[in-house]
């Protein structure tokens, strides 16, 4: 949408001086601090500035956009047989995490510019969470603040790496509303692709595909887990597909309603469901058996690299923003795939959600050390 002129020169004081108050901008404008607020409120719809602040949006067409959750994963592995009742020696280790939150850092750890929407706490580990994302590269100035605690994810692994019991504590993200997502109407638009995590409302779902619809920029939706996923659902019924879903085959189930055996037959069957109710591209995720893509009338079928296995967790996030980053590069989606495959191997060698050691330049040596 073109800026009026009153706007290019709010604009460009605004990038002169970004720390100026309204006041400030309201006297070099030669106006009113309630008509600077107007012209704010529409240089964000228009995606010139940035959520509520005067914050420029940069000019870069390859920016992605993921909305969803962010939280702290705390890990503890036995070091022998469980014993129950007793205090069983082990290590721990405490890191960021959260599927919107991870799929962001694998981005900007790929050089894609990649913006997160998401909610915090005010507390230490929402500190610590914030810190540790930006220096990664993330742009945060997006998530949400809020009083209560930030979310947890605390599982504990068996000697072998097994998981044996998660507790899952995320209220956070309930405060990804609708309306928290009209705030941030600007980042959105103008980003090469959205990412929606399935932690998200169905309601903030339905609205956030609406949203995307109306300024052009395609989805993926990426369920995470059975219940959560089936949150797309009333946004399919209604008419509204995300342009790609990235499920693993129990969500795919849930996505169609049906058990879906892990044959490729079978999962064809129910990715042109998917397809029916205008899905442009699945990736179903199967594991250690790879993945198929349908990408409408072209199907492929890729298998897992191989890797030495330490923790899965994150393997799903990385294979996405891995994907991404490749068709920003041009790729296409069978050989995006392949890169995700890569990014996921070596995310399982890593206790953490994101592996530390991803780059553009590992990816590539993965991807070499697995060609025929
Ligand atoms: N045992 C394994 N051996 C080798 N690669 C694996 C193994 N498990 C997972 N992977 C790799 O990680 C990818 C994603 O794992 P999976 O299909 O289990 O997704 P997921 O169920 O979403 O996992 P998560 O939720 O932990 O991200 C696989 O497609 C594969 O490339
Ligand atoms: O049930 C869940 N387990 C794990 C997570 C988060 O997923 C990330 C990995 O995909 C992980 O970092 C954890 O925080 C979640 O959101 N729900």
């Amino acid at each position: 949408m073109p800026l009026t002129e009153r706007e290019r020169d709010l604009l460009a004081l605004i990038r002169a001086a970004p720390l100026s108050t309204p006041e400030e901008l309201a006297r070099r404008l030669g106006t009113s601090r309630a008509a600077v607020n107007v012209h704010v409120s529409s240089l964000t719809r228009k995606g010139a500035l940035l959520g509520r602040g005067y914050v420029v949006a940069p000019e870069n067409p390859a920016r992605v956009v993921v909305v969803g959750g962010a939280n702290m994963d705390v890990k503890a592995r036995l070091l022998g047989p469980a014993v129950p009742g007793t205090s069983n020696p082990g290590t721990a280790s405490q890191a960021p995490g959260g599927v919107a939150r991870n799929v962001a850092e694998n981005l900007a750890r790929l050089g894609v510019p990649a913006h997160l929407i998401a909610a915090v706490g005010g507390d230490a580990p929402g500190d610590l969470l914030l810190r540790e994302t930006a220096a990664a590269g993330v742009d945060v100035r997006s998530v949400l603040r809020l009083s209560g605690p930030t979310g947890s994810y605390t599982a504990v692994l068996d000697e072998s790496g097994e998981l044996l019991i998660a507790v899952a504590a995320m209220d956070a993200t309930d405060a990804l509303t609708p309306a928290a997502l009209n705030d941030r109407l600007g980042v959105l638009r103008g980003s090469a692709w959205a990412v929606a995590d399935g932690n998200l409302s169905a309601e903030t779902l339905t609205h956030l595909l609406s949203l995307c619809t109306q300024v052009d920029v395609p989805l993926v939706f990426e369920p995470v887990s059975v219940p959560k996923g089936a949150r797309l659902l009333p946004a399919l019924r209604g008419g509204l597909a995300p342009h790609t879903v990235t499920p693993n085959v129990a969500e795919l189930a849930a996505l169609v309603g049906r058990d879906v055996p892990d044959t490729p037959g079978d999962l064809r069957g129910a990715v042109d469901e998917l397809h029916g109710l205008g899905v442009q591209a699945v990736w179903v995720r199967r594991g250690e058996r790879g993945s198929l893509l349908s990408t409408g009338g072209h199907v492929t079928e890729l298998p897992a690299l191989p890797a030495q296995v330490c923790d899965v967790t994150g393997a799903g996030d990385a294979m996405l923003a891995a994907y991404l980053a490749a068709l920003l590069a041009g790729e296409t989606p069978a050989e995006a795939a392949r890169h995700g495959h890569a990014a996921a191997a070596l995310t399982v060698e890593s206790l953490h959600a994101v592996s530390p050691t991803l780059t553009p330049a590992a990816l590539r040596a993965r991807l070499q050390r697995a060609q025929p």
